[in-house]
């Protein structure tokens, strides 16, 4: 059995920590989101997939409080986030971390500046010394020489634009990581070590994932449970094979298509 395999689900409980109810989204005539419900357990790795287009993005943002949605409730950490005042939104943001699609690192900063952005906005009083040993310790965690911390993005291969955005992800000891799409654009090898890092660091630091990907192999490596976005709302959530017993065309034919097959056999030769 894998290593991400043996670690996989450790501390997971049926605790909420992210609760959706009734969530509505609409661009225009275009309707995102109808009465999207979704809880995430806190401890869990949580795949969203869903195809193109279905809102996964627009999920995320709107539980990071980017995406103001039309209608709905949203708890993160037992806390409502809609209609918050700033700074009640800023306590319950400092929580989280965010991996946004392509790593979104300050091209202008080193990965260690990147590192130290989210601590000098919510610490910008703490010595540059410490800033400096927190940002390093970040960065060694997440698989990089610590001779990383002074390089800037453009001198970063793919693999390691994505390890600097979580170390900065990690940077205030959060409970709680979004990553959206992170093993996009990443060689098969690389996005193999990425999960390995995702659910080593799960279990490291104890946190709750909630990962928007395409990849089935991140499905099968790492996912505690998998929510399925279809018809503006979340159709289905459970383990993989939960989902398959499932009698859904979209579910069928993603997990049962010649990738999710592939996937499947390569996730059974890991467990042998
Ligand atoms: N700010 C916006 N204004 C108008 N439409 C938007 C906005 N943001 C998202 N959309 C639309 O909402 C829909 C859902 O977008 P979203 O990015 O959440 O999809 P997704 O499921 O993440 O897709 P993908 O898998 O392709 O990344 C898309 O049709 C998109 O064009």
């Amino acid at each position: 059995m894998s290593e991400a395999k043996t670690l996989r689900g450790q501390g997971a409980s049926d605790e909420p920590i992210i609760r959706v109810r009734g969530l509505t989204n609409r661009f225009g005539e275009q309707t995102i989101h109808e009465g999207l419900d979704l809880d995430v357990r806190r401890g869990e790795i949580l795949g969203v997939v869903g195809g193109s287009g279905t809102g996964k993005s627009v999920l995320m943002r709107s539980i990071i409080g980017l995406q103001r949605p039309e209608a709905g409730e949203i708890e993160v950490f037992g806390e409502p986030t809609l209609d918050r005042e700033e700074d009640q939104l800023k306590s319950i943001q400092s929580r989280w971390g965010i991996l946004f699609q392509g790593a979104a690192l300050f091209s202008t900063l080193t990965v260690a500046e990147n590192v130290e952005v989210p601590i000098r906005e919510y610490f910008p009083n703490l010595d540059s010394d410490l800033m400096d040993e927190i940002a390093g310790y970040k960065i060694v965690m997440c698989g990089l020489a610590p001779e990383a911390g002074e390089k800037y993005p453009s001198e970063l291969s793919g693999g390691m634009k994505k390890r600097a955005g979580i170390a900065r992800a990690l940077a205030l000891d959060p409970e709680l990581i979004f990553l959206d799409e992170p093993t996009a654009g990443l060689d098969p090898i690389g996005a193999a070590a990425f999960d390995e890092l995702i659910g080593e660091l799960r279990d490291a630091l104890g946190l709750t994932v909630f990962l928007i990907t395409h990849d089935l192999d991140t499905l099968y490596a790492i996912c505690d449970r998998v929510a399925v976005l279809a018809d503006r709302k979340v159709v289905a959530v459970g383990t993989i094979p939960e989902l398959l017993a499932l009698d859904h065309k979209w579910i069928q034919e993603y997990f049962m298509g010649p990738r999710g097959r592939a996937a499947a056999t390569a996730s059974e030769d890991a467990e042998a």
